[in-house]
């Protein structure tokens, strides 16, 4: 049997990349995706619309439901303030092994946590896990199909407060038509669209920033 897509791409990391220097890490990525082998991370157009909403937030701690590979978290970690902290959450165990190598090239691994489990197993139990009381930043990169219902399941859990920031990608393509109607027709949640692209394609995508009133 060969290596994983994943497994490709750490290799790619090792071998362009600089350690220690996520930057570097970033654009091997980039480098690699686009002109090697697509995959889903979110890429560098869509990264960099991240990138301004992380330096407008600046949280202390931030969530992202789906790591794949780490991209974002290495994006979302490196722009984080001494002390602050980014919990990722992936389902599957072979993306999080791969995951915590290419966080661990980029020297990030102090100031990130893998947790490894469906989401909607582990969002009721951050509070007593990490002995957090909210976040201020979450980054939706994980199902479609459960941006909805983890949104509910972190306000019921009571980890948003007034001002958290949610921040979604693929509302267009593959698409999260539900989660549109759910922040864009709530009193709790001030939304608004960024248009982009797909990561390292042509077609449309877009991330949808909603602040949570409280
Ligand atoms: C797997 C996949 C295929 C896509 C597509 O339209 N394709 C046509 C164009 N060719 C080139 C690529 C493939 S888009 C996409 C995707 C993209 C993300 O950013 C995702 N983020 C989180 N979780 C996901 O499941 C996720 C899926
Ligand atoms: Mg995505």
């Amino acid at each position: 049997t060969g290596s994983s897509r994943p497994q490709r791409m750490l290799k790619a990391v090792q071998k362009n990349a600089t350690k220690g220097d996520p930057q570097s890490v970033i654009s091997a990525i980039d480098y690699y995706c686009r002109h090697k082998e697509w995959a889903m991370n979110v890429g560098d157009e869509k990264g960099l619309i991240l990138d301004s909403v992380l330096t407008e937030v600046n949280p202390s701690m931030a969530l992202e439901l789906g790591t794949y590979c780490g991209y974002s978290s290495v994006r979302i970690a490196r722009l984080l303030s001494p002390n602050s902290k980014l919990i990722t959450v992936e389902f599957n165990p072979a993306f999080a092994a791969i995951a915590r190598q290419i966080i661990a090239y980029a020297g990030l691994q102090d100031k990130v946590t893998i947790v490894e489990g469906p989401s909607a197993d582990l969002i009721p139990k951050m509070k007593e896990r990490f002995g957090l009381k909210s976040f201020d930043f979450v980054f939706l990169d994980h199902w479609k199909d459960r941006y909805v219902p983890d949104t509910k399941l972190l306000e019921e859990c009571g980890l948003l407060k007034k001002g958290t920031v949610l921040l979604a990608d693929n509302v267009i393509c593959p698409g999260a038509p539900e989660y549109l109607k759910y922040v864009r027709n709530n009193p709790r949640y001030e939304s608004r669209y960024y248009k982009s692209y797909l990561e390292y394609t042509k077609a449309e995508d877009g991330l949808e920033k909603s602040v949570f009133l409280g």
